[in-house]
């Protein structure tokens, strides 16, 4: 699926970086191109791609803070400019646009919804968020801005495909040590969706399509995407069992988003040498994530690449309502309750909202 990406914030433009030089070392070519916007000018020095600095009349390059109501009014106040920056990115070969941004944080989780509602009014491709949630152990403010913001970005764009800086943090590790490794992971998982409809090599009917990509997400909501992978025996026979294996592990300890198996829709994607597929294999993971997932509607594909071994991909379309999304609503509504008690003895300008509201 060729697709354009604009990074948000600090942590949108570090992934969308990530991405689009996992996306050139592959030879892929599913990235067309990419801008980082940012309310920090110093965030913005470390891209190597063009960038766009908005709100310098409010916050003189500093960034927001923290604040997304304001990362949300700057994003508003200087759209035209992040605008003209896509102009001649978009082109016609364009599938798709990407806005991605950490969703606990000021700049990227306040101008990703504006952003997202701008670009659905005037492309007629859709508009996707990659969206980070904030780890459980970053503050209320991490969790309220994310609550607040996914609500809103679910609303305004095609779909959020949501990652959880959790699912991939190693044992030990803070979460900042660990950003450059989780990225990586991520750009794996997510250049690997987008490139699986690219594929030109071995082109037949099991050839995973950018249609399906965009069939599986068309019901909205938020997207979780789940990643395994195994070495490979050279013949497809032999690798029922290793396909089985690498779908399960993808949906149950691999995805984005833990806990997200409810599903309305799922493509299941198997990644490798083409005859190393095995057909039958790829068609019993499909009936398992029918039933896992409990959607009837799950595609299924291969992704000829050369490789040693064989990898799963499986997204999987509106999971809104899986128990990791609802706890992460609650955890976002216990945040704002806790602010407000706190506001009680310290009335702070911060916490005006007593529930989690629209952003914009
Ligand atoms: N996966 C990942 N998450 C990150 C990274 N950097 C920050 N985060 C997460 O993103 C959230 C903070 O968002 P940032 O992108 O730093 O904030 P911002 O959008 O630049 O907004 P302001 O700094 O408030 O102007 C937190 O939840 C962090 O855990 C990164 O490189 N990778």
């Amino acid at each position: 699926m060729k697709t354009v990406l604009i990074g948000l914030g600090q942590a949108g433009g570090k992934l969308t970086a990530a991405l689009q030089s996992f996306d050139e070392r592959m030879g892929f070519g599913a990235v067309l191109g990419a801008v980082g916007v940012n309310t920090a000018k110093a965030d913005l020095k470390q891209l190597p791609f063009e960038t766009v600095l908005i709100g310098q009349d409010r916050v003189n390059g500093h960034g927001v803070g923290g604040d997304n109501e304001l990362g949300a009014e700057v994003m508003q106040a200087d759209k035209t400019e992040v605008l003209s920056a896509l102009d001649g990115r978009v082109t016609a070969e364009a599938e798709s646009i990407f806005i991605v941004a950490g969703l606990g944080g000021g700049s990227g989780s306040g101008g990703a919804p504006v952003l997202a509602k701008e670009l659905q009014r005037i492309y007629n491709i859709p508009v996707y968020v990659l969206g980070i949630l904030p780890g459980e152990d970053e503050g209320a403010m991490y969790q309220v801005n994310a609550g607040r913001s996914l609500k809103t970005v679910a609303r305004e764009s095609d779909a959020v495909l949501l990652v959880d800086n959790d699912a991939f943090r190693s044992s030990g590790e803070s979460m900042s040590e660990g950003f450059d490794a989780i990225n990586e992971a991520i750009a794996r998982r997510v250049g690997l969706l987008l490139a699986s409809g690219e594929a030109t090599e071995g082109v037949g009917e099991s050839v995973v399509d950018s249609s399906e990509v965009i069939n599986t997400l068309r019901a909205g909501g938020i997207a979780a995407l789940g990643y395994a992978s195994a070495e490979a025996a050279p013949k497809a026979e032999e690798n029922i069992n290793a396909v089985m294996s690498i779908v399960r592990r993808a949906v149950l300890t691999g995805t984005s988003l833990p806990d997200a198996s409810n599903a309305d829709s799922a493509l299941v994607v198997v990644a490798g040498k083409p005859d190393s597929i095995p057909r039958k294999g790829v068609e019993r993971a499909r009936r398992w994530v029918e039933e896992e997932t409990g959607s009837l509607q799950v595609r299924g594909g291969d992704f000829p690449l050369e490789s040693n071994r064989l990898a799963s991909l499986v997204l999987m379309g509106g999971v809104e309502r899986s128990d990791r999304v609802e706890s992460f609503m609650e955890r976002a509504r216990e945040a704002i309750d806790e602010a407000k008690n706190e506001t009680r003895e310290d009335p702070s300008e911060m916490w005006q909202n007593d529930k989690i509201d629209d952003l914009i």
